[in-house]
């Protein structure tokens, strides 16, 4: 007889984490270990699959042990995970042919240049919901495909596997059984039609990617396998797998249209729910796949930011400004505001709703008063600068199809406890951002997920129920310094652009 707790391994950019969440939504216990980022070359960004794949392993069995439990008590497990990361392995070995090309990895900007020159953003678009960008993960796997000796000639005999790291995940777990995905991460690789739900042809056919590569897709909920007995001593059902950014859209109930969330991880991803609607963006947003509880596909406008929560890292690594990253909250709030100090953290070139892979950081306003504390307040201002205009293009939208301006947004994510951040975010917004008592709620989402997928919940009014706010931040400030601040923004991100 199995337990009522839910264990969520969530698979992110820096760390991979466990979570064991009890049935009315308390997080249990939780391990995290951070992992190997590899830069071979400027703009190149690589996981070793086997790090993550241990590491991942390593913290649900000491979640496990950290909360007194046995494998037996754990009704279901549910992935939640860095998305469009690209992951290619050979199936009789279980083998990766290469490290993971992450997410935001900008190798493949050539290619990328090459298919929008033959004119196919607009189908890509219609299809997938997505920009030509290397962001997302076809053109990775071509790159594999490429570079990998003998790796095209293996892909056509069919002995090899791509996917996303749910695939990974559930592949490993499995004991190599089980090659999967749900439809909130195929949504990610620019090779899956949202509306039909299938994988399309337009890349699969140009890039010349095998067929039998693909994982199947399934709703996010699904019974997706058992792991291998040997891994946790019985087999535990996994039925549960969504894309961490749809997964926090999820975890923070935003299950009607018009709801709307916005993490602070590494980036930062606000997704507004859009219901069994599919809704086109006039404004660089992307449309993808939410997660899906049952049979009916479920959508999402989607704005990513690639530098977020990043920008504080860089001020601690790369500047040496800050030993943790929790101290930028002191450091930004010794003055009283940037003195002019525009930052806009382009190390990856902008995503929406600018797309330029080839935008570059820039620190602008510079004086012989700037201080270390100037530069760390631009940069906390640069993470909630960088949001509005997402949701500024997602009220322009709005606005264009007669549905309403966002009310309120739910925040998560590691920065989003910093409180001088929210406040910038509500200020800038003129709405109240709502920050809930569970801020895991990526991990949440994928343990609800999983939990229905296991019959553990009713349905999603039950999961609803669980959503508590733990903090309202109101705007403060006029209207008049929020939209002067952001002229001074976009003046600065015109001088970082190329295109
Ligand atoms: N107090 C803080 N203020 C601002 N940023 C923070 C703070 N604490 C952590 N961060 C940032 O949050 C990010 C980690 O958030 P997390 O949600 O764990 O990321 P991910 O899921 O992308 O691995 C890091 O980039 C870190 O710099
Ligand atoms: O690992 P995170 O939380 O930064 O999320 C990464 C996103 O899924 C990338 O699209």
């Amino acid at each position: 007889m199995s337990g009522g707790y839910l264990l969520a391994l969530d698979q992110g950019t820096s760390s991979s984490r466990s979570i064991v969440f009890s049935r009315d939504g308390r997080l249990v216990a939780q391990a995290q270990q951070e992992f190997t980022q590899h830069y071979p070359q400027p703009g190149w960004v690589e996981h070793d699959l086997e790090e993550i794949w241990q590491t991942q392993l390593a913290t649900a069995r000491q979640a496990l042990q950290q909360a007194g439990l046995q494998a037996q008590d754990i009704a279901a497990i549910g992935i939640t995970n860095q998305r469009e990361t690209t992951c290619l392995w050979d199936r009789r070995s279980g083998q990766p042919l290469h490290r993971a090309l992450v997410w935001q990895d900008r190798r493949t900007e050539p290619l990328c240049q090459q298919l929008r020159a033959e004119g196919l953003a607009e189908r890509l678009r219609e299809r997938t919901g997505l920009v030509i960008d290397p962001y997302f993960s076809a053109t990775k796997l071509a790159w594999l495909l490429e570079q990998v000796p003998g790796a095209r000639a293996a892909a056509e005999r069919g002995e090899l596997a791509f996917g996303t790291v749910d695939s990974w995940l559930l592949w490993r777990l499995t004991g190599g059984r089980v090659h999967a995905t749900d439809a909130s991460n195929a949504a990610r690789t620019l090779l899956f039609d949202i509306e039909r739900d299938a994988w399309d042809d337009t890349l699969l056919e140009r890039l010349q990617l095998p067929t039998a590569l693909l994982p199947a897709v399934h709703p996010s909920a699904h019974p997706f396998g058992h792991t291998d007995a040997a891994l946790f001593g019985v087999p535990i059902p996994i039925t549960g797998i969504a894309g961490d950014q749809q997964a926090a859209l999820f975890g923070q109930a935003c299950f009607r249209p018009g709801l709307a969330k916005n993490t602070y991880g590494t980036g930062c991803f606000l997704l507004l729910a859009t219901g069994s609607e599919r809704r086109h963006s006039q404004h660089g947003l992307l449309a993808t796949r939410a997660a899906q509880a049952d049979a009916t596909p479920q959508f999402a406008l989607e704005g990513s930011v690639f530098i977020g929560g990043a920008v504080v890292q860089w001020l601690r690594d790369g500047l040496g400004l800050i030993r943790s990253s929790s101290e930028v909250q002191a450091l930004a709030a010794s003055v009283p505001d940037s003195g002019g100090v525009c930052f806009v953290p382009a190390f990856a070139g902008l995503g929406a709703p600018y797309w330029d892979a080839d935008a570059r950081g820039a620190i602008v306003g510079l004086t012989r008063g700037s201080s270390a504390a100037h530069i760390a307040r631009a940069a906390l201002e640069s993470i909630a600068l960088q949001s509005t205009v997402l949701l500024q293009a997602m009220n322009a939208d709005a606005q264009r199809s007669g549905t309403a301006a966002l009310q309120e947004l739910r925040v998560d994510g590691g920065a989003a406890v910093n409180d001088l951040l929210m406040q910038f975010q509500a200020d800038l917004l003129g709405i109240p951002v709502l920050r809930p008592q569970v801020v895991e709620t990526t991990a949440f989402g994928a343990a609800g997920l999983a939990g229905l997928g296991a019959d553990l919940y009713s349905g999603l009014d039950e999961l609803a129920s669980l959503w508590r706010v733990d903090r309202r931040f109101e705007p403060q400030g006029s209207r008049a310094q929020a939209a002067e601040h952001l002229a001074r923004w976009e003046q600065a991100v015109r001088q970082a652009r190329t295109r």
